[in-house]
């Protein structure tokens, strides 16, 4: 038997690898290069991670995204604890735990400024199984480009029409024909004729649809309407502001008759050709309701009235308002009550102050943003849509308007 003491020395050989000839061994090569490179990024991940980790709990303590504990060894702060980053191609975003009491909405709240902390632009917050949520990063505004109309039209008030497109890419859609009244707020240049060609141009071919209402400026509604079956319900310019009661009061009695001719046993009127849904546009009304005040006191409270009275009794009726202004002040739209009945509001760009007036105090947080925001760009609140933000459709010029409502807009029986 041969042992290592009895085996005999041998002269020692080079070690050889096995690499199975020059293609084995660039292969072999290439695959260390590999587990080089792997090593690096999981080290550079873990650094970055590191790096975040930091950034996050810096920018929380500077938001007041904190809890401060006292414990034998001093003050510490408590921040939402940082999980694991996630670096995708189409983008960042980290695993967050709520702290205790916490809801994903505190993260939301300072959504600006702790995406800001952490060098992105924006960021949103997705929930997750228990107290974890998902905080995706934006490099980008997700709302900075524009999204162009596409060419459909809705045949029936009851057929969704486009709002806009959330930051998620979801888009935003509303049948006229559930209940609620629309109303849109926004300064100069923020994008209300926008939406507003948008909204009416989806709903110029419905059959069971009349777009009616006043237009002091005569571009939203009026000429462009010429040889449509809507054109005679518009009044448009500022010359005769008792015209512009006078058609109100009309519309009002068109509103009656439906109320006192309601079928038994029935408290809502479907829309449909013969009773069409009425969509009573209201452009720049405070504007309107400020000629009038200047002229006459009496006429201004006419209008008042008549308006009230759409929006209080309209919605049985199959009456809808959708009111455009430059902010929804009560004294500016004939109340607070007024206010109070529109189920649908869109903000554009708005001081913040009127922001939390039309959206209610939880949307104070997002007014200093907002108020710089681009045109085109708009916070929603509607049933089942909690202060949503964004971007409204881009028709393109007035021309563009024109030659859809030229187009597709019903023709007079
Ligand atoms: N949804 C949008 N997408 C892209 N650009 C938009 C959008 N809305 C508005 N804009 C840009 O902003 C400009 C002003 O918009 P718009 O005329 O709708 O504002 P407005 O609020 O109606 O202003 P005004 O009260 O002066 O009539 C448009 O000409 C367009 O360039």
């Amino acid at each position: 038997m041969t042992t290592d003491r009895t085996r005999p020395l041998l002269p020692r050989q080079p070690v050889r690898w096995h690499t199975g000839g020059p293609g084995g061994a660039r292969r072999l090569i290439n695959r260390l290069r590999a587990r080089v490179a792997e090593q690096q990024r999981l080290e550079a991940h873990r650094l970055l991670e590191a790096d975040m980790r930091g950034l996050w709990r810096e920018a929380c303590t500077g938001v007041g995204l904190c809890q401060y504990i006292s414990a034998a060894a001093g003050l510490t702060v408590r921040t939402p604890r940082f999980g694991g980053l996630r670096l995708t191609p189409t983008g960042t975003s980290f695993t967050v735990e709520l702290m205790p009491g916490g809801e994903p909405t505190d993260i939301e709240a300072h959504a600006l400024r702790l995406a800001h902390s952490l060098g992105f632009a924006g960021l949103r917050v997705q929930p997750m199984a228990g107290r974890w949520v998902r905080v995706v990063l934006f490099d980008a505004d997700p709302l900075a480009s524009t999204f162009a109309l596409p060419h459909a039209v809705t045949g029936r008030a009851d057929d969704p029409i486009l709002l806009g497109r959330r930051e998620d890419g979801a888009l935003v859609e509303h049948a006229l024909a559930s209940p609620g009244h629309v109303a849109v707020q926004g300064q100069n240049g923020s994008g209300k004729s926008q939406l507003s060609y948008g909204l009416l141009a989806q709903l110029a071919a419905a059959g069971d649809v009349v777009i009616a209402g006043s237009d002091i400026t005569g571009l939203l509604l009026g000429r462009a309407w010429n040889g449509t079956a809507h054109r005679p319900w518009q009044i448009t310019g500022s010359k005769d502001l008792a015209a512009h009661a006078a058609h109100l009061d009309r519309l009002v009695g068109w509103m009656d008759d439906r109320l006192e001719t309601m079928p038994p046993r029935v408290d809502n009127i479907a829309p449909t050709v013969q009773t069409p849904l009425v969509l009573v546009v209201l452009e720049e009304f405070p504007g309107l309701l400020r000629a009038a005040q200047a002229k006459d006191r009496k006429l201004a409270e006419r209008i008042t009235s008549a308006v009230l009275r759409l929006l209080s009794e309209g919605r049985k009726a199959a009456f809808r308002v959708l009111m455009l202004a430059q902010r929804f002040e009560a004294n500016a739209v004939g109340g607070g009550y007024a206010r109070d009945q529109f189920a649908v509001r869109l903000s554009f760009r708005v001081p913040a102050e009127s922001l939390a007036m039309l959206h209610g105090d939880d949307a104070r947080r997002l007014g200093p943003e907002h108020a710089n925001t681009e045109p085109g760009i708009a916070y929603l609140s509607a049933p089942g849509e909690d202060c949503v933000r964004l971007r409204a459709p881009y028709v393109g010029g007035y021309g563009a308007f024109c030659d859809r409502i030229a187009r597709d807009g019903r023709r007079a029986a």
